[in-house]
């Protein structure tokens, strides 16, 4: 064994040497940089893991690492920092972080957890942004318009599962199949070819139902889906069993042998990514070595991977004062030393050998102004030009296309189906809501408890004759039996104390008391009129006292007996002959304009229980469909796959809107139709009126959606949102009633305009041409404008 690490370390020492000899016929002083055909160089001192300059072999004439040369990587990182958290309190995961990875290389990104691999993975799939640093990946700058990235050059699959559990395997597969371009047909040939390769189960198996592994190789077939130039995985063999481990690894060295294909892979099982053509070690943010595997375990004269990463890692910490001073630029990039027959070239920026499958044989000269000319001094055609970042700019200025949005409707829509939860919440939730207003708010409470004390009366025989012609006896039982039976239950009491106490313990909500000459009193008060003396007057008077503990029954317990009276004087009247007008006091109410002389509480509320119904089920749909696909990492995966926010954002919108269509409907029917809530209007304002506040709702689902990151703080800011919102927006108060500053930032809000809008359209039966009307439907539209311009620009803002 010592025999053959001997061996290894003494052909790698040649290995160094034949690379200086070489240098060294590069002319000196030679202003042109040279592309060299060289299997081997090496730039890292190998005694130690770590750059040392004087190292470099001194000849060597290295080349500027150019926009152009990054360009011809599949992947290339140049000096990227990042960091999570505040700018006062940042956590470093990125720092000063080089990494080449040549095209047609498998790379395995090797650290311990938590080194930053998957942030590194996801700045260069787009997902994030790098605070400073450059990355090339493709040709492009990820994220810059037509550079494919994120898009469907990149196949990535991300260390979470990240698939709609309530897809099949087939239609996750034409979900992501359609996003990407695919036809329904190419996707089923696909699909059967990755149902075998992976050994998946039947394609109709829903993802919930599947088990971890299963749905990890599930979540690989789509990376695999449409055969991308560059595949990133992000620990796709965690859960996986040996065998279908090395089969997945054999497949990775297929598709890049044609050099047409670049696989970054990171795993835990450092041994499998022996493999690999390149391996990054990365540690605190940095790569410590890039490097073959072979070349890694000659140079550290080391049996496995492992022991150079051991090795690698306490080199660093023994030098650790000097972390900051690593060149981390200077990394060795000899990705495929050894491997390939590839054309290599130095870096001076960093030391780094890029490489380069397109030019083999020319020896290229760089200009000053960055153009490239072979030998003849003709200028070459570059790769990726900034100016060509747009490669197809007919897909550049599509918003969208046809395959995305037919995937995220069917994904919006089966999401639904398939949850009979969501189902429920939507449909039979805003049904019952009405349901449960219309029978529980705005009707008459009856049953109310009433303790009379009637002297008139003999209070053991409770004998209360009751007379309906023009006799002037028991007044008092007469007028008692005008009060309205299904309101008010009559509890008799012997003294007025008893009655009194019967209220202050809850018994009754208030005490009536006649007095025992209650009927001549009255008489007398009647006949003589003005005459009258004040003992009379005094002793003609029901005398009661009433809880008013409770506003709305203690105000209709008032009018019920001013009423019951009115309608007793006028039948004793009118027995007698006499004018019933007599009895009424001297305002005279006509048939009210709008509205009826029997207000209903129901009617004023229900134009705002309508909008808040719709308005908040809308927000609760949106925030958390949202926010649970962030969670689930589906957001992320649907944006590297290439599908934007604003595509996101239209596919919901329509999807809410047919789902407002079906509420809409159901709230209306059930007030209107069912239970008879007035609409003098037109109806189209009214549905139409509702369908926007419901949209409105939405948008502001996306801004919750948008600003929190979890299920649980949005279901807060949107609780928090629906008692403010309820209460100032004049659905269960009349603005009208508020301190005026309080009116002010009333009209502020999305629901005021719209509550006074839809009320006069219901009760009042106004039209658009009705400044009240028409003023809701004008803050409706500003509000979903605002919403949705908001919650763009905090989608932007956190996507960097
Ligand atoms: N969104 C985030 N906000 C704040 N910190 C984050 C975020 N994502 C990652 N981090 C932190 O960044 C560091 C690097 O995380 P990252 O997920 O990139 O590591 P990793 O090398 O992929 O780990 P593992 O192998 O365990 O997946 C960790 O300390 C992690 O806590």
């Amino acid at each position: 064994m010592e025999e053959s690490q001997k061996k290894d370390a003494a052909a790698q020492k040649e290995k160094i040497k034949r690379m200086f000899s070489w240098s060294d016929s590069i002319t000196e002083g030679s202003n042109t940089n040279t592309m060299v055909d060289s299997p081997d160089v090496i730039t890292m001192d190998p005694r130690n893991g770590i750059v040392n300059p004087a190292f470099q072999p001194p000849s060597l004439m290295s080349q500027q690492s150019t926009d152009w040369t990054r360009r011809q990587q599949a992947v290339s990182v140049r000096h990227a920092f990042k960091h999570y958290g505040s700018k006062k309190n940042p956590n470093h995961v990125l720092s000063n972080l080089n990494m080449t990875v040549g095209k047609g290389t498998i790379y395995g990104l090797l650290g311990a957890s938590g080194c930053g691999k998957t942030t590194l993975l996801s700045c260069i799939v787009g997902r994030r942004r790098l605070n400073t640093g450059e990355i090339y990946v493709l040709g492009g700058k990820p994220g810059t318009k037509g550079s494919g990235v994120p898009g469907k050059r990149v196949g990535y699959m991300p260390q979470e599962i990240a698939l709609y559990g309530e897809f099949s395997i087939a239609e996750t597969m034409k979900y992501f199949g359609w996003i990407f371009g695919m036809e329904t047909s190419e996707i089923n040939d696909r699909l059967q070819f990755l149902l075998n390769f992976l050994d998946l189960p039947s394609q109709s198996r829903l993802v919930k139902n599947l088990s971890g592994g299963q749905q990890r190789r599930v979540s690989f077939a789509v990376a695999l889906m449409h055969d991308p130039e560059l595949l990133i995985l992000d620990e796709p063999t965690v859960g996986v069993d040996p065998l279908l481990r090395q089969s997945i690894w054999n497949h990775l060295v297929q598709i890049t042998k044609d050099g047409n294909k670049t696989v970054i892979i990171t795993t835990h099982y450092i041994e499998e990514a022996r493999q690999a053509h390149t391996i990054g070690l990365m540690r605190s943010g940095r790569l410590l070595a890039e490097e073959s595997p072979q070349v890694l375990l000659s140079m550290y004269g080391c049996q496995s991977l492992e022991e150079v990463f051991l090795k690698l890692s306490r080199n660093q910490g023994n030098d650790n004062t000097n972390i900051p001073e690593i060149n981390m630029s200077n990394n060795i990039s000899l990705a495929t030393l050894g491997w390939g027959k590839k054309d290599v070239y130095v870096s001076e920026e960093s030391g780094v050998i890029g490489l380069n499958f397109h030019q083999s044989k020319e020896i290229l000269i760089q200009d000053q102004s960055n153009g490239h000319y072979d030998v003849n001094g003709k200028k070459m055609e570059m790769m990726g030009e900034p100016a060509a970042d747009c490669d197809d700019c007919s897909a550049c200025c599509n918003l969208t296309t046809k395959g995305k949005t037919r995937a995220l409707l069917q994904k919006n829509f089966l999401r639904m189906w398939r949850n009979v939860g969501v189902m429920l919440f939507i449909f039979v939730l805003p049904v019952m809501q009405v349901i449960l207003f219309c029978l529980a708010i705005g009707r008459d409470p009856t049953g109310l408890h009433l303790a009379i004390v009637n002297h008139e009366m003999d209070f053991n025989s409770s004998y209360c004759p009751i007379n309906t012609n023009c006799t002037f006896s028991y007044l008092s039982c007469r007028y008692l039996n005008s009060l309205p039976n299904d309101t008010i239950i009559q509890d008799h009491y012997r003294d007025v104390e008893s009655a009194i106490q019967a209220v202050k313990v809850g018994d009754a909500w208030g005490a009536l008391y006649f007095t025992d000459n209650f009927t001549d009193a009255l008489v007398a008060r009647m006949v003589l009129g003005r005459d009258a003396d004040t003992e009379t007057l005094d002793q003609s008077e029901i005398r009661v006292w009433l809880d008013m503990s409770n506003q709305q029954i203690g105000l209709m317990l008032n009018r019920d007996l001013q009423i019951s009276y009115r309608d007793f004087a006028q039948d004793l009247l009118t027995s007698c002959d006499q004018n019933p007008k007599l009895a009424d006091i001297p305002i005279q109410f006509k048939e009210p304009i709008y509205g009826s002389n029997d207000p209903s509480f129901t009617d004023f509320v229900a134009p705002g229980v309508i909008l808040t119904i719709v308005f908040f089920l809308a927000v609760a749909l949106t925030s958390s469909a949202l926010i649970i696909e962030r969670m689930e990492g589906l957001l992320d995966r649907s944006w590297v796959a290439g599908v934007t926010p604003l595509e996101i954002l239209f596919s919901h919108v329509i999807t809410q809107f047919v789902v407002m269509v079906g509420q809409t409907a159901l709230v209306l029917i059930f007030m209107i139709a069912v239970f008879g809530v007035e609409c003098k209007g037109n109806l189209v304002l009214v549905v139409i009126l509702t369908i926007l506040q419901g949209l409105c709702g939405m948008c502001f689902g996306f801004v919750i959606s948008a600003i929190c990151e979890l299920e649980r703080n949005a279901i807060q800011l949107a609780l928090g949102s629906f008692y403010p919102t309820l209460l100032l927006s004049g659905v269960i108060w009349p603005v009208e009633g508020m301190p005026i500053i309080l009116r002010y930032i009333s009209l502020c809000l999305p629901l005021t305009m719209a509550t006074t809008s839809l009320r006069s359209i219901l009760t009042r039966g106004w039209n658009l041409l009705e400044p009240d009307v028409y003023m809701g439907f004008i803050s409706t539209i500003t509000w979903i404008i605002l919403f949705l311009s908001v919650s763009m620009a905090v989608l932007k803002f956190k996507r960097g």
